[in-house]
């Protein structure tokens, strides 16, 4: 199964997001990609892969975002926060992350969780999400 993985970077982490997909560019070629705005136009800048982008964040995107976690059909989600600085649509980032709770859906806030994670995805960790993709309710249940 292809997974799909949502890769976002507030825009002090920008460079760091593209750097980390960049060294895992081989890994994410096998997935299907979505983004918020300005970081997947980032991405697609500087590496072969192509990523669906939805709105800037600040413009919705985060909550496009969200909208694909409320229906479970994201696999990993990798939001990498700026913890320093406050956000204009900090309520969009908090709802994200609430939802991903709600669903159980893996998401890296840092580097460092990142790394395991997309690890773990190319290791064959992340085959349980088969099962929610083949057992998922649908949209009125
Ligand atoms: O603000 C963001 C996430 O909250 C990221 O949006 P951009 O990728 O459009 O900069």
């Amino acid at each position: 199964m292809t997974m799909k993985v949502a890769l976002i970077a507030h825009d002090r982490k920008k460079e760091e997001m593209v750097n980390f997909v960049t060294a895992y560019e081989t890994v994410f070629a096998k997935c299907q990609l979505f983004a918020t705005g300005t970081t997947g136009t980032r991405i697609m800048e500087n590496t072969d892969l192509s990523v669906h982008r939805f709105m800037s964040g600040p413009l919705g995107g985060d909550q496009q975002i969200g909208a694909m976690v409320a229906t479970n059909d994201l696999d990993l989600i990798v939001f990498l926060r700026d913890p320093l600085m406050a956000q204009p649509h900090e309520p969009d980032i908090i709802a994200l992350l609430r939802l991903c709770d709600v669903q159980g859906i893996p998401v890296a806030t840092n580097i460092a969780t990142a790394e395991i994670l997309v690890k773990a995805m190319d290791r064959g960790d992340f085959a349980w999400r088969e099962l929610v993709h083949k057992y998922k309710p649908g949209v009125d249940e």
